[in-house]
């Protein structure tokens, strides 16, 4: 079960110094829609990130998410394993130490990513998960929602034609094999630091930017998530506001915008200080990308400004797919048929 957490109230973070842009999208009418693809415009534009308020998932549905990730954790290993995460699919369990975001430092977290609301993607344990399955989906369902409505005031920002961005991600949650979009239940465990391995020069999540048109992160009061603003080579920590969800922009939206939007890089540290280090840390990430097939061309959604000569001859346009796939033998280099999010 989730317990009551300290707040790291006292670190100098984006929140405490009001450092991070704050959209608050209760009433999501009509009009509302206007004012935040515009707070979202600017956001996305100057920092990468936005912190979310009344985005309408409650709180109550992600520490259910994060308690079923629990239980999950606390089934023998044989039975987690027949869930893991199968080379050349993105969804499944990954144990700590099997993701290398740098090819050598393992990561200490559990992840499991759905791409699918279905038996192959969800666990499905009578006995030992009976609400599993239930409580993912609705939540699942309610960051499609959450995302849709985002695509919407993306499409205000960007002054596309309508409909542009929502058509090109019909088939969140369809599939891998259609669409990349993922969600992702996160457990750090705490750290034990005379356990080998679990120390010096170990990592939560390594230093890296998101693939896809955006991810929303829903994170617990542990703190550890890092950025690096646009234009600066410092990290800095993030911090938490209460009941919020992050966004940042993923590589794909900033390729599609022509940088005008940034893929900020982030990680997630171990703690300095030994007393939150002990313990450990949930996440939730909803990671939306586009359909596989879509092609990824600055002209379709940049409709309305003009481009130089220089842009519009040598723009060579990739599929969504490709640019995946590019990607990850950039990162882990041309044999890899490794199919891994962010
Ligand atoms: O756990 C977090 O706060 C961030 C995780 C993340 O960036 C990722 O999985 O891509
Ligand atoms: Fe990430």
């Amino acid at each position: 079960m989730i317990k009551s957490k300290i707040v790291e109230d006292k670190l100098d973070t984006l929140v405490s110094r009001y450092a991070v842009p704050i959209i608050d999208l209760a009433h999501c009418g009509k009009s509302v829609i206007n004012r935040v693809g515009q707070q979202l415009d600017k956001a996305l534009s100057e920092k990468g990130i936005a912190l979310l308020v009344n985005h309408g998932i409650p709180d109550e549905k992600i520490k259910a998410a994060w308690d079923q990730f629990d239980y999950f954790l606390d089934l023998p290993a044989e039975v987690r394993d027949r869930y893991s995460r199968k080379d050349g699919t993105n969804y499944g369990y990954v144990s700590p130490g099997m993701e290398r975001f740098d090819g050598k430092t393992p990561e200490l977290r559990h992840t499991y990513n759905i791409c699918k609301l279905d038996d192959k993607n969800i666990p499905r344990e009578a006995e030992t998960l009976p609400d599993f399955a239930e409580e993912i989906t609705t939540l699942a369902n309610d960051f499609t929602a959450l995302s849709t409505f985002i695509l919407k005031a993306l499409e205000v920002a960007l002054e596309t034609p309508p409909k542009c961005f929502l058509d090109k991600h019909s088939e969140m949650l369809s599939g891998d094999d259609v669409n990349m979009t993922t969600l992702r239940m996160i457990y750090y465990p705490a750290i034990v630091d005379d356990e080998p391995g679990q120390s010096e020069g170990a990592v939560r999540c390594g230093a890296h930017v998101d693939y896809g048109t955006f991810t929303l992160l829903a994170q617990d009061s542990e703190g550890g998530l890092e950025v690096q603003l646009p234009g600066g080579d410092k990290w800095e920590r993030v911090g938490h506001l209460p009941g919020s969800i992050l966004i940042n922009g993923g590589e794909l939206l900033s390729i599609w915008t022509r940088e005008r939007y940034h893929a900020v890089p982030h990680r997630v540290v171990v703690p300095e200080r030994a007393k939150i280090r002990t313990r450990g840390r949930h996440s939730i990430a909803y990671f939306c990308h586009p359909d596989n097939s879509t092609m990824i061309s600055p002209r379709d959604i940049l409709a309305n400004q003009t481009e130089s000569a220089e842009e519009s001859t040598d723009e060579k346009i990739y599929s969504a797919y490709e640019l995946i796939q590019k990607k990850f033998s950039d990162t882990y280099g041309p044999s890899s048929q490794e199919s891994n999010e962010s």
